[in-house]
This record gives C-alpha cells, structure tokens and sequence, in this order.
C-alpha cells in the first residue's frame, strides 16, 4: 500500500533538483566526502557516542545551570558578552543551515523512494551520509548549551526557564536516541529543526547586534508548524510500519514522539503568554 501524492511529489522535486548544476559539486563537499561516506556511528567507539558519555553531559548541564544561577556570578563587561553572543549566534546559524543542506543533498542524492526517506528498514545500520549529519545534529546540540550560559552571563534570569533547560537537556537525548537506533525519517526532522535553527539564531544574532526584529512572533509560530509536522511523519511512519514489513527505530519514535508533545504544550503556553492581545496590551 501507498500513500497519495507525497511520493510523486518526492520524485518530482529530487529529479528537478538532481538535474541542477550545482548539484554534483554540493553532491562532492556533503555527500562523497570520504569521511562523509565511510562515517559510521559504533556506540563507544565514536567520539561522544557511549551512554556514559551522554549521561555524564546532560548531568553536567544540568547540575552547572543550576549551580550558576545560584551563585553570584562574575560579570562580564556587556561588549565582551555581545561579541560572544554574536559569534555564537553566527556559528548556529551557518551550522544549522550547513547541516540543512547537507542532509537535503545527502536525500536526495542516496534515498531511493518516499517510502525509504520515512521508513527505514528494519536492521538499517547507523552509518553513510545521512547518519553523518545525523551525528554532527546530536553534537550541535552540545553547543546549543551555550545559550543557558548566555542567559545566565547577561543575568536574564527570568529567561532561564523551565521550557529553555528542559528542551535543551532533552534534545540532546533525542538526537542521540535517533543516531542510536537508526531511527526512520530522523532526516526530514532534521531537516526541519536546523531550517527552524537558521530563523531562530539569525533572530537571536539580530537582538544581539542591536536591532529587535519585529518577526519575533513568527520565529515561535515557525516552530509550532515544525511540532505539529512532526505529527504527520509520524502518521505517515505508522502506516508504512503497519502495512508493510516494519520500520527501523519505531520503539525511540515513541520516546521522541513523548518528547515532541510535552513542547508542544510548553510552546503554546509560551506563546500564549507572549503574544496573546491582553499581553500586547498590557
Ligand atoms: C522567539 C523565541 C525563539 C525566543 O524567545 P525568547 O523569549 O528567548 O526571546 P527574546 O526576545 O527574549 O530574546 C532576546 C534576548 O536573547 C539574548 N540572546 C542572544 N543570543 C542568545 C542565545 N543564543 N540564546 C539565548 N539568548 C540569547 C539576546 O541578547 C536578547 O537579550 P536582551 O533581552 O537582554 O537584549 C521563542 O520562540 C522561543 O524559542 N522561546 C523559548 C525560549 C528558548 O529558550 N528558546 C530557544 C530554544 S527552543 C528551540 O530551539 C526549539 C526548537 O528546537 O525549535
């Protein structure tokens, strides 16, 4: 059994888009690079990708967030904590978007069919191109701790919140979880969240750079589509487990699945909080 129209449109796009001629070149630097292609994720072995090691550093993060914000702190000289804030902002932004592309390429270059690009088979080994962006996905969100310490370091306390370190010990879990179990259509959330990635720290890096964008709201409304598209892989997820002879990683979907409905909670609260008419008023 199939779904209607996304492998069509699937098909269509990657013949449309493997035609180009910067394909081949983007094709050469994100996909068949020789540690791009050889990469291969083997628990303990890699760097960052035993259990002890994920444990120890979510602990780490926690356990350091909540001692700083205990302790008096420092202070850094505000030009010091802008530049340091910009060139982080600056970092993610590039990363995520690099990461984006790579993974689209590595897609469109590798994935066969829609139904691949969903539904891993089952024994699918951590390894090739997609599990390599997959791996510097879970790494970059061990740089995203830096935003805690930024926020920590300008002493916006009020910002620290229960969503911000929650989504960010978390995510760190998931993104491993996916590389770990060869999780199905890990790329498409990849995909989404670094292209949501791109937005947020290209937002940040303004308000560090001075200028208050007026799309702030927009920044929140892009990450609740990105939740709920999450919904609707999984939909699709399931029908391709169901009706045909499984999918790899199913188990860590649920756990992730978990994960992506308690944000949507926090989001929605938060934004409630932030933009309904009575705050704007207020
Ligand atoms: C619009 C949002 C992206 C951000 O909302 P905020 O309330 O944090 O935004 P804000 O207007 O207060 O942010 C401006 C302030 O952030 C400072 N700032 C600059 N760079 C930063 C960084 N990398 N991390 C954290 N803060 C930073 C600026 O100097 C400025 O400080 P000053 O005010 O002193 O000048 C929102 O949708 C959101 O995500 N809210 C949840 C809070 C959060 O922690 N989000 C990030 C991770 S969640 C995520 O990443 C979800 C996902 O996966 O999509």
């Amino acid at each position: 059994m199939e779904i209607p129209f996304f492998p069509t449109l699937f098909s269509t796009v990657r013949s449309l888009v493997v035609r180009q001629p910067f394909f081949p070149t983007l094709e050469d630097w994100l996909v068949n690079h020789p540690k791009i292609l050889g990469f291969s994720w083997n628990n303990g072995q890699t760097p960052a990708s035993s259990q002890r090691f994920l444990a120890l550093t979510v602990l780490c993060y926690i356990s350091f967030t909540f001692i700083l914000s205990q302790v008096s702190r420092p202070s850094l000289a505000r030009p010091v904590l802008k530049s340091i804030s910009a060139l982080h902002n600056l970092f993610l932004v590039t990363l995520s978007f690099i990461m984006a592309l790579g993974c689209l390429v590595s897609i469109f270059s590798q994935v066969p069919n829609f139904r691949t690009l969903v539904c891993f088979p089952k024994r699918t080994s951590p390894s090739g191109p997609l599990f390599f962006w997959g791996y510097i996905f879970y790494l970059s969100k061990i740089v995203e701790f830096m935003d805690t310490l930024l926020i920590i370091l300008g002493n916006s306390m009020k910002r620290l919140s229960f969503l911000h370190v929650y989504h960010h010990s978390m995510v760190v879990i998931m993104s491993y979880v996916c590389v770990n179990s060869a999780q199905s259509s890990f790329s498409m959330v990849l995909v989404t969240n670094c292209t949501v990635h791109v937005v947020m720290y290209a937002y940040y890096l303004m308000c560090t750079l001075g200028v208050r964008p007026k799309w702030k709201k927009m920044v929140t409304d892009f990450q609740l589509v990105q939740f709920w598209s999450s919904f609707l892989i999984m939909a699709m997820l399931a029908f391709y487990h169901f009706t045909g002879s499984g999918c790899s990683g199913i188990l860590s979907w649920c756990f992730n699945a978990a994960f992506i409905v308690s944000l949507l909670f926090l989001f929605s609260d938060f934004h409630a909080k932030n933009y309904s008419p009575k705050v704007k008023n207020a």
